[in-house]
């Protein structure tokens, strides 16, 4: 019989998750690799097999899908049918936010699950359908281990002054601090950068997650040294739905003069704002880049040029550039979006390869360029699938011999 871990990603459109099989003898094997995106929009449930060959594609209706818990079922219904020639032995989730005290994995319990419950202000775009995620599982797989990733944890070797508001220093020992987000993809992108290029090991780089939510992470020696996404997944960038960047002074003039409260904020901050609110189109970055609506247009030279301006802010943190990595959704598939974000980063010496960026190469900068550029797709649920495995290892280890794992 074989072992299987599964790996849940609940991200903010869509249901990530993977199937992977794992022998003692070997690496953690991908299985199946799948998803529903589209959740709330127009749903669509993709699996592949480790060769790419498509098990499932179908576009789903709205009966059968219109939220995220409608979308876990989806799921559950498909493993049920899947694993026949072995079992479960874990569930590895993602977790955005980890707060002050979850700077590693942990298996969840009770305790854990209620602290996590506990952050979901702080990233009400994602926690609670992580949460409702583990949830589900948990109930129809309480016997195995479940094991949080967290998006925060990576970026909690920063330096304390890159973590820090200029605001009183309480509200620092409370937990208002910048924890930065995305950190299961730049952990996947840290371990594989050195298989480019071995040079990439010490290099310093910046990795641009471009996706419905979107960051910039300055890292050099594997570190996160700064981070564009901060307390929340709303700081930094333009991004699908969210403002990105925002003067405080303009929450104070929307309380003061439009009588906004907390939850109209975080409607408007959250769900209305970024590329939406700005073209009043669309979120989505594939339509507006088809569309020749002047708003569109303008939406996207928006994201291109506040991503500009993070790169030159992360390249002062870091003190230089030798390497700018695309990832995520509109990173690793939009070439016109990195061609016009490179182009925002000649000052720097990054001169790109139109043809290689055009034809989706890894490497798409020229050989003579100062900074290279690559494209490298993210693996957030690999990332998960190791920590799992490293938690259950860890719990062997500290079982009497004999033990599962
Ligand atoms: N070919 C493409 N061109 C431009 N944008 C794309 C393309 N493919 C995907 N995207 C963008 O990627 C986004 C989703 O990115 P992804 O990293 O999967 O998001 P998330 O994990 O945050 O849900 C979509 O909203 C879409 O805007
Ligand atoms: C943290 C975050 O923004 O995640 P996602 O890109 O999945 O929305
Ligand atoms: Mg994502």
């Amino acid at each position: 019989m074989n072992k299987y871990l599964l790996v849940i990603n609940a991200g903010s459109s869509s249901i990530k998750f993977a199937v992977y099989r794992w022998a003692p003898s070997s690496q953690l094997i991908v299985d199946a690799n799948g998803q529903i995106d589209g959740i709330e929009n127009q749903p669509n449930f993709t699996i592949k097999n480790s060769y790419g060959v498509v098990l499932v594609e179908r576009t789903l209706s709205v009966d059968e899908v219109h939220d995220h818990k409608s979308a876990i079922a989806v799921i559950r219904a498909w493993l049920e049918e899947y694993l026949t020639d072995g079992s479960l032995i874990a569930v590895g989730h993602r977790v955005v936010h980890g707060g002050q005290h979850y700077s590693t994995p942990v298996l969840i319990d009770a305790k854990i699950f209620t602290d996590l419950e506990n952050l979901i202000p702080l990233a009400p775009l994602h926690q609670p359908h992580n949460l409702a995620a583990i949830h589900a599982f948990q109930k129809i797989l309480p016997n195995l281990p479940h094991v949080a990733c967290f998006d925060t944890a990576f970026h909690r070797s920063q330096h304390e002054i890159a973590q820090r508001f200029a605001l009183p220093r309480h509200f620092f020992d409370e937990g208002v601090l910048r924890y930065g987000f995305h950190g299961l993809s730049y952990e996947y992108i840290v371990s594989v950068l050195p298989t480019l290029d071995p040079i990439l090991a010490s290099a310093r780089i910046i990795v641009a997650h471009l996706g419905s939510g979107a960051s910039l992470c300055a890292i050099q020696n594997g570190r996160s040294i700064a981070t564009t996404m901060g307390f929340s997944p709303l700081d930094g960038l333009v991004m699908g739905t969210r403002c990105g960047s925002l003067d405080p002074g303009v929450l104070l003039y929307l309380m003061a003069h439009h009588g906004m409260k907390p939850s109209a904020l975080e409607q408007l901050l959250y769900h209305e704002s970024g590329l939406l609110g700005v073209s009043g189109i669309s979120s989505d970055m594939r339509t507006l880049l088809a569309s020749d609506n002047p708003k569109a247009k303008e939406a996207v030279e928006l994201f291109v040029y506040r991503v500009g301006l993070e790169i030159g802010s992360l390249t002062a943190a870091l003190g230089g550039l030798d390497a700018l990595v695309f990832t995520a959704g509109i990173g690793e598939h939009s070439a016109i979006i990195r061609d016009k974000i490179c182009g925002q980063a000649v000052w720097l010496g990054l001169e790109l390869d139109s043809s290689a960026n055009a034809a989706g190469q890894t490497r798409i900068s020229t050989p003579n360029s100062m900074v290279t550029a690559w494209v490298v797709p993210t693996d957030e649920n690999r990332m998960i699938a190791s920590h799992t495995l490293a938690m259950l290892r860890s719990l062997d280890e500290s079982q009497p011999k004999g033990g599962c794992c």
